[in-house]
């Protein structure tokens, strides 16, 4: 996939409202083009400014990470498909991404479908009642998702080498759980940096507090792109 090292970075705008995620977008300027909205930000106004992101040229991944009853899924992926954006998650459950996909229909809306939360260890998987580890149940749920039609996997980049056979050129990888060198992993607890994620095979990289919360959020942003640039340049 050919693409501007810039447009792989995902921007994660986890912040506390409109007026904080404006100003955030505003000092990154042209340094980033595609930005995340997720729950934080959606369930304080987060829907209109999406749109407004969307409007001005950026890109969108509404990361609402969605598991209902087909329906209820189904009908809140058709709405979401009208608002423009990118990417959509739900989790990578079967019932849910065949909904996730018949909602999506034939709009340019691609689903993206969460195999195991970045901020899960094989401890996590065994409290949560899994019978599976974490490289069992992500290919089990990869192989689930590119049989549904699910246009795009959220994972590890740990688990990028492993999932790359089986997303083939169907289905992108997106991965969080991307620190720089020496960063704090927070309670992230898969994690790897950017230039390795990109070595190992992610297509997209999610990066919120590293960029977010640091004293120059423009310059962390533009060190990660130097940093895809030279892993896609090997
Ligand atoms: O498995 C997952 C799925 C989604 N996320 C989201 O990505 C960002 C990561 O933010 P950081 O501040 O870089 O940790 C965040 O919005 C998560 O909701 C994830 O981390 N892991």
């Amino acid at each position: 996939m050919t693409l501007d090292p810039r447009d792989r970075m995902i921007v994660a705008l986890d912040l506390p409202g409109v007026e904080q995620a404006q100003a955030m977008v505003s000092q990154l300027g042209e340094a980033v083009t595609f930005y995340k909205v997720g729950y934080q930000l959606t369930y304080a106004g987060g829907l209109d400014f999406a749109k407004r992101l969307i409007g001005s040229g950026k890109k969108v991944f509404m990361d609402l990470k969605l598991h209902d009853i087909g329906n209820t899924v189904s009908r809140g992926v058709e709405s979401i498909a009208g608002m423009g954006a990118t990417f959509l998650t739900v989790h990578a459950y079967p019932q849910t991404m065949r909904a996730a996909v018949e909602g999506r229909g034939t709009s340019g809306l691609r689903i993206l479908a969460v195999t195991v939360l970045t901020s899960y260890d094989e401890a996590d998987m065994k409290d949560a009642g899994y019978a599976y580890g974490v490289k069992d149940l992500i290919s089990l749920r990869a192989r689930q998702a590119h049989e549904i039609g699910i246009d795009g996997l959220v994972c590890s980049p740990e688990e990028a080498a492993t999932l790359r056979p089986i997303a083939a050129d169907k289905m992108v990888l997106v991965t969080p759980g991307v620190r720089p060198a020496g960063a704090d992993a927070g309670d992230q607890k898969r994690i790897m940096t950017p230039g390795r994620a990109i070595r190992e095979g992610a297509d997209y990289l999610v990066v919120g507090r590293p960029i977010t919360a640091a004293s120059d959020p423009k310059a962390a942003a533009e060190a990660i792109v130097a940093e895809i640039t030279e892993a896609k340049s090997q």
